[in-house]
């Protein structure tokens, strides 16, 4: 069923949350699809990262997955249910947070709450323990009370997480959960990402521009890029197909780094630089080392430290997607 890329050729297996075949939309107007023959199955209690640069088709997909929009072709199931055909059977267990949804910015935080609870066709009293719960988790118990006017974007940002968990979801979709938090709540909403996996086997699927939160936090990253999967594995496994080591040579001042960098440069190494620091793009120390030592001591120039540093997921995606380009 899955290949070793990680793509779907058949159907649903049981337990899987979502599966999508072949999943395809083309927008009126666009010269391509935003998302191009997709196939991929998200298995329950994962937590998956979904990766690509602006435009690539995430949030369409999202939408896709929330019967929000309708896709041109292909399949997708979530819960064994089509999300367009089958509404509630397949989108009762999603909680999602999208980019952006707005607030009665005059009431507090709580009423819209409130407010949201009865949307959903939930009464408050069922849906207050838990998501004062989740409020207290991140840290936004104290501004609940406030207007939403006179909260930060960050407390607002956390408020649309409570709000998005209004029952603990099976499925929680989040798109861009961090963006315009700082590190501390950056880190929260990691920490808060991995207690609803392993405290309550909630299956998760997010996206953040953040690339280290989906590294250190997701079991498996869907990399898309112009609507297509370009993988969908582990992120160790795609910063070894695409990552590479560098060797990380530091030094004591500027004019030592610039020494090392001319060699660096001399010798057809690519070079990132900085005062202290030159990192040589997929060197190896043993090949490098005595020449390189030679020419700083005949230079007059002292080497502090050297280190092997293997890429981020970032820097394996950056290679991934340019050479598609
Ligand atoms: N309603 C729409 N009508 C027409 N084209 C659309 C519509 N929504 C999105 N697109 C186009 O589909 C493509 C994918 O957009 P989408 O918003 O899914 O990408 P994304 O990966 O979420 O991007 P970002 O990271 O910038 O949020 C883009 O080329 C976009 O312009």
């Amino acid at each position: 069923m899955t290949t070793a890329e990680g793509v779907v050729r058949g159907g649903a297996v049981p337990g899987d949350v979502v599966t999508a075949v072949g999943l395809t939309k083309r927008y009126r107007n666009s010269d391509r699809p935003a998302v191009d023959d997709v196939s991929f199955e998200i298995a329950r209690g994962e937590t998956i990262g979904l990766l690509g640069p602006n435009g690539a088709g995430k949030t369409t997909l999202i939408k896709m997955i929330c019967g929000v929009t309708v896709p041109t072709s292909g399949h997708i199931r979530v819960f064994d249910a089509d999300p367009v055909r089958r509404p509630v059977a397949a989108k009762s267990g999603i909680g999602a947070m999208h980019q952006t949804g707005p607030f009665d910015m005059m009431l507090p935080g709580l009423d819209n709450l409130r407010i949201a609870a009865r949307f959903r066709g939930l009464r408050w009293r069922d849906a207050e323990p838990w998501a004062l719960e989740v409020a207290d988790f991140l840290g936004l118990t104290g501004a609940l009370h406030r207007l939403c006017f006179q909260m930060s974007g960050g407390q607002r940002q956390r408020l649309q997480l409570v709000r998005a968990l209004l029952t603990i979801p099976r499925l929680l979709i989040l798109d861009e959960p961090s963006a315009g938090l700082d590190v501390a709540g950056r880190r929260q909403v990691e920490r808060f990402v991995t207690w609803l996996r392993e405290e309550h086997g909630v299956t998760v699927l997010w996206t953040s521009h953040h690339i280290d939160e989906l590294e250190r936090n997701s079991q498996r990253v869907l990399v898309i890029d112009r609507g297509r999967v370009l993988r969908f594995a582990k992120p160790r496994e795609i910063v070894e197909e695409f990552g590479t080591t560098h060797l990380l040579v530091t030094v004591e001042d500027p004019e030592a780094s610039r020494v090392v960098a001319a060699w660096a440069d001399a010798a057809g190494l690519t070079t990132t630089v900085s005062d202290f620091e030159v990192r040589l793009e997929g060197a190896r120390a043993r090949d490098v080392l005595t020449e390189l030592s030679r020419h700083c001591r005949d230079h007059g120039v002292a080497i502090s430290g050297v280190s092997t540093v293997a890429d981020s997921l970032e820097q394996a995606f950056l290679r991934m997607t340019e050479n598609e380009r």
